[in-house]
């Protein structure tokens, strides 16, 4: 089974998507995510000048082989753009090989592990009181595990807020970066309160969970961890930059609440010495950005030798095709954690019609062969590009900071 023609298909529909379609002399398709949200065209023009040329002709049925070929072949390794490329590929041909066996994508992996996955949402609020009424609000539509953030007194725009009551928290909401600015102390000071305010009024049966985006130092990240101790957190995101995977030792050695990392990591590489020191218990690396279903089974599979379990980054600007094919890979897994879910509006799932469900707080696989993922093309093409970009972080003092 050859692979004879293979589009780049960029579309907007309310916001940027790149999605790489393969096609096979045996009439077969596999589609692939490979978006990089603010760096989209990066990735598009990575695939169709220097990928397509060379999957052209190849076998499809070889994906070990294409990986190793794309990742060690083309000698600049790793890095979000080539990873988001190669994790493109690599989602395609599963879709295609499962497609040709018949099955759903879970089935080729090696079964269900589960029956339902679960997932959380985002609840954001201005202040405390809006931020427990989306929680209340999630409870009622069925959610088990919420992420919990909320306006900062004296901060003018926060990471994870959205801006307006009733709207979805969207970062890349300019043509150019956004200035933010930002104060650690009014943010440690703040926070445990929140979930205090949350923890009294829903109880310790709801899974709550905080992203802290990169933002604190490892000792202020310590702090944090201890201050929320007695809400007892799922878990607490990003609470650190992670380029230097020994900050996470520090954190660890004070703070009993588990931490979760990865959203921004591309190979195992990033996270080796944090998982095999058992510094952290979730990994969030998703498909898209770590290389594919190929990539990231070896992540989660060196992460189960050290209890260390997935909970796949899942915004938005992640497409339905890697959703789906997460709820796949999050439904075999066995060191499976939880899935996070900002669901995608009506228009983008008309573009990427789909036969993963929602229900009771769950995500529940299909049964269709493949990842159970499609893109309507003539849908895609009304919907042009249009740049977005991340915002920028800058203390009181106008230094640059992290996001
Ligand atoms: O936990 C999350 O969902 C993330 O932190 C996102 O909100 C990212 O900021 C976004 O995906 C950047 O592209
Ligand atoms: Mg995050």
């Amino acid at each position: 089974m050859k692979i004879i023609d293979a589009r780049v298909i960029v579309t907007c529909p309310g916001r940027n998507f790149v999605t790489l379609k393969l096609i096979t002399d045996s009439g077969l398709y596999g589609i692939g995510d490979a978006t990089l949200n603010g760096r989209e065209l990066a990735v598009s023009s990575y695939l169709e000048e220097h990928v397509v040329p060379a999957l052209i002709g190849r076998d499809a049925s070889r994906i070990e082989d294409t990986w190793q070929y794309l990742y060690r072949g083309a000698y600049w390794r790793r890095g979000p753009v080539t990873m988001s490329a190669i994790s493109a590929v690599d989602m395609a041909l599963w879709d295609i090989k499962a497609k040709a066996a018949q099955m759903p994508l879970y089935q080729l992996l090696g079964g269900k592990s589960r029956e339902r996955v679960m997932t959380y949402a985002h609840c954001t609020g201005k202040d405390i009181d809006s931020c427990l009424e989306e929680v209340a609000r999630h409870v009622e539509l069925g959610y088990k595990a919420v992420r919990v953030q909320a306006g900062i007194p004296g901060i003018k725009t926060i990471y994870g807020v959205a801006k307006h009551e009733g709207e979805r928290y969207e970062p890349a909401d300019a043509d150019i970066p956004a200035e933010h600015v930002w104060s650690t102390e009014k943010y440690l000071n703040h926070v445990p309160q929140l979930f205090a305010a949350v923890r009294e009024r829903f109880g310790h049966d709801l899974h709550l969970l905080h992203d802290v985006h990169h933002r604190l130092t490892p000792i202020e990240a310590a702090r944090l961890g201890k201050a929320v101790e007695p809400y007892h957190l799922f878990w607490l995101e990003d609470c650190v930059p992670a380029e230097n995977q020994e900050s996470l030792r520090l954190i660890r050695e004070h703070t009993t609440t588990p931490l979760a990392i990865g959203e921004v990591f591309n190979s195992i590489h990033d996270c080796r010495e944090m998982i095999q020191n058992q510094w952290i218990d979730y990994i969030r690396t998703p498909l898209t950005h770590g290389g594919g279903i190929t990539h990231v089974r070896r992540i989660a599979d060196f992460a189960s030798l050290y209890h260390v379990r997935t909970g796949f980054h899942g915004p938005t600007d992640l497409s339905p095709v890697c959703l789906g094919a997460a709820v796949h890979f999050d439904t075999w897994v066995p060191n499976f954690g939880v899935q996070e879910h900002m669901p995608h509006d009506a228009l983008t799932d008309s573009v990427f019609p789909h036969d993963y469900r929602f229900e009771d707080g769950h995500f529940l696989v299909g049964e269709s062969p493949g990842h159970g993922v499609d893109i309507d093309e003539e849908a895609a093409a009304k919907y042009p590009f249009k740049r977005a970009s991340l915002p920028v972080n800058r203390l009181e003092d106008g230094t640059l900071w992290h996001w």
